[in-house]
């Protein structure tokens, strides 16, 4: 008798219980894009850190231009990046630039296109209240705030404000690590010519892509020969760099299946997965590595990395929302699912037209071009083996 099939949420859950966090490591702001902040981020300065111009024109005090025109002497050139602040006598302006300090005794900045734009006097025709176009310390943050806690995801503006508040590098964790490996003898290298039997290499480079994706970094391991020691050796000196082994191919029932042959009896587990696309998943540790060995098809490849590897990965690098975002649509033809397993169909989601989702392709998993112009994947639960048309679905966007 074979064995029970795995629900999809046990095996996913299995994977995610084998890859750890990754270590929190302090990476240069240029490096931290999208990874999660490991602590909080308190400011320890005052941002502005001092009193500013927001516009070029001129210091002054608000009460020397109420009554205006006037006209004032120009005592000072105050250029952004100027430290030796002279301060402003009554009845006098300073020029000043865009982000130059205020100096001491101007309370407003009358901008340039007010005056005539005097260097050794100025004409003032227009006046201003105390406090206009000064941007004042602290106004954005005061010191000592915490500006981004622990956990965040380091978008573009996050990693504005660290540089803005004197950061060069930030606690984060680090990317998880990806040993990305394609086993099979008909694979040929893109750019090559193709002979009889032969395909092109594919599962490798869009694994890794995916991997990146997600947020880790791949690194990819192509051609690695179809016999078991010959696959060890190809990875003997990158499993101590690696926090998760990502195989395609090689996992099912035929007479030459490498990685179930390199693996098997070496703490990696073959098992058959209640889902469709994905069936047969490999799972496990081989020599301290967490491993992943998903199907070979390249739909079912996707698919798996999509529903459990990236969730798993996105964990272990701190983020505290795995999933891919979802929504509820109504399927716009009839779709029919194999009993006992949750299937996912490729699907193109159309909002505009009432939340409509309609099937791209069929169900079968060597399909890659319906994949690849798909937005989202269809969610048909292991109970459910038909639907008519306006039935409502899940779907997860891709
Ligand atoms: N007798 C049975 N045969 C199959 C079963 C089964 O239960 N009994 N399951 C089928 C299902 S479902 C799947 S999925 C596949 C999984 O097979 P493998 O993981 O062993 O994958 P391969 O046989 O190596 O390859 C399958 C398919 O994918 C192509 N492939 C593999 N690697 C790549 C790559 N890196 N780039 C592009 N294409 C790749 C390969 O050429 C095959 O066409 O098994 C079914 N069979
Ligand atoms: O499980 Mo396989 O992944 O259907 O093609």
């Amino acid at each position: 008798m074979s064995k029970p099939l795995t629900r999809v949420a046990d095996h996913k859950a299995d994977l995610a219980g084998l890859v750890g966090l990754t270590p929190v490591v302090d990476l240069p702001l240029a490096d931290c894009t999208g990874l999660v902040l490991a602590r909080d981020l308190v400011a320890p300065i005052a941002l502005p850190p001092f009193d500013n111009s927001a516009m070029d024109g001129y210091a002054v005090r608000a009460a020397d231009v109420a009554v205006t025109p006037v006209v004032l002497p120009v005592a000072e050139d105050v250029p952004a990046g100027r430290g030796d602040l002279v301060p402003l006598v009554p009845g006098t302006a300073h020029r000043i630039m865009t982000g130059a300090p205020v100096p001491p005794g101007a309370d407003a900045v009358v901008q340039v296109e007010w005056t005539d734009g005097g260097t050794a006097t100025v004409r003032i025709d227009r006046s201003v209240v105390a406090g206009a176009n000064v941007r004042s310390a602290g106004d954005d943050v005061a010191p000592g705030t915490t500006v981004l806690t622990a956990g965040t995801v380091l978008t573009a503006p996050r990693l504005g404000l660290a540089a803005a508040l004197g950061s060069a590098t930030l606690p984060v964790r680090r990317p998880a690590r990806v040993l990305v490996l394609s086993t099979g003898s008909e694979l040929v290298e893109p750019g090559r010519e193709l002979t009889p039997g032969t395909i092109y290499e594919s599962n490798g480079v869009m694994l890794a892509a995916a991997v990146r994706e997600a947020g880790a970094h791949a690194e990819l391991l192509r051609f690695v020969p179809d016999d078991a020691d010959a696959f060890h050796a190809a990875i003997a000196d990158r499993l101590g760099s690696v926090d998760l082994l990502l195989t395609s191919g090689g996992v099912s029932a035929g007479a030459y299946e490498v990685v179930k042959d390199a693996f098997t009896g070496r703490g990696v587990e073959f098992r058959r997965v209640a889902m469709q696309p994905g069936g047969p998943q490999g799972i496990g540790r081989y020599q301290g590595v967490p491993v992943a060995a998903l199907p070979g098809n390249p739909v079912s490849a996707h698919v798996s990395f999509e529903v459990f590897v990236r969730p798993a990965l996105r964990a272990a690098m701190g983020f505290a929302d795995v999933e891919r975002p979802t929504t509820t649509a109504a399927l716009s033809a009839a779709l029919t699912s194999p009993e006992g397993r949750t299937q996912f169909r490729r699907g193109a989601y159309e909002p505009e037209s009432g939340r409509v989702v309609t099937p791209v392709g069929g169900p079968g998993s060597h399909l890659l071009s319906a994949l690849a112009i798909s937005d989202c994947l269809i969610e048909i639960p292991a109970d459910v083996t038909e639907l008519p048309a306006g039935a409502e679905v899940v779907l997860r966007f891709l």
